[in-house]
């Protein structure tokens, strides 16, 4: 099985990018939705990513997004990955002509496989926690049992991930990826460094 990679997602300054690029993560997220507390503006991604290192994968996430939004946030900001976190269909996902991961927030009776036939020209599926009311970031964790062998797509683990947890996380899915944001925090937006480093720790552990 490949290593396993890794996104850091919430990132709202450039201390904690660097931190979370030190310690070996593959991907940094910017949340561009304005309810949440780790959501940052275009100049402030395009800061933070200005001061990044080559080889990071640069992900803007977005929450039913109007398109005039978004195309002004692809016009600000180098972004190499939309994560579509929302309700947005195939054909919304596929109009901004950008690689794309889809999430779905996961309960009991969905069907995973179908979606991700259905999301056919998405990169990957970020599977999360359903959490009523709430998009993402819940720092909630799902029945991973939920989730079908054999899906059609590369599949990043997300919801409630800590460095405690991790480890049997990707022992039980062996996703092709893991995503975390409040596992790692001091608090919403802000991260913890040395739980990053430990989360990273776990992560490699299992490559
Ligand atoms: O992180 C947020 O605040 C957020 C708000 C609205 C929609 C999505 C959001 N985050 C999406 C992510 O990719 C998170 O990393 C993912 O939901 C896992 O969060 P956590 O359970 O806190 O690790």
């Amino acid at each position: 099985m490949s290593a396993v990679r890794s996104k850091i997602c919430g990132i709202t300054c450039i201390d904690d990018a660097l931190a979370a690029v030190a310690a070996g993560a593959d991907a940094i997220g910017f949340v561009f939705y304005a309810k949440s507390p780790r959501a940052v503006s275009a100049q402030q991604a395009r800061a933070i990513i200005a001061a990044l290192p080559p080889f990071v994968t640069t992900v803007g996430l977005f929450v039913n997004a109007g398109a005039c939004e978004l195309n002004e946030t692809l016009d600000a900001v180098p972004l190499d990955l939309l994560q579509f976190h929302g309700d947005e269909t195939p054909e919304q996902c596929e109009g901004y002509h950008r690689p794309y991961i889809k999430a779905l927030r996961v309960k009991a009776g969905d069907d995973i496989a179908g979606a991700c036939k259905a999301y056919a020209g998405a990169s990957g599926i970020l599977l999360d926690a359903y959490v009523e009311g709430v998009p993402g970031g819940t720092g909630q964790a799902f029945d991973w049992s939920l989730i079908p062998q054999g899906l059609s797509k590369p599949i990043i683990l997300a919801g409630g991930l800590t460095p405690g947890n991790v480890a049997d996380a990707i022992a039980q899915v062996r996703p092709y990826a893991v995503d975390v944001s409040g596992g790692v925090e001091k608090s919403k937006g802000i991260k913890d460094h040395d739980r990053i480093r430990a989360f990273m720790r776990a992560v490699r552990a299992t490559n």
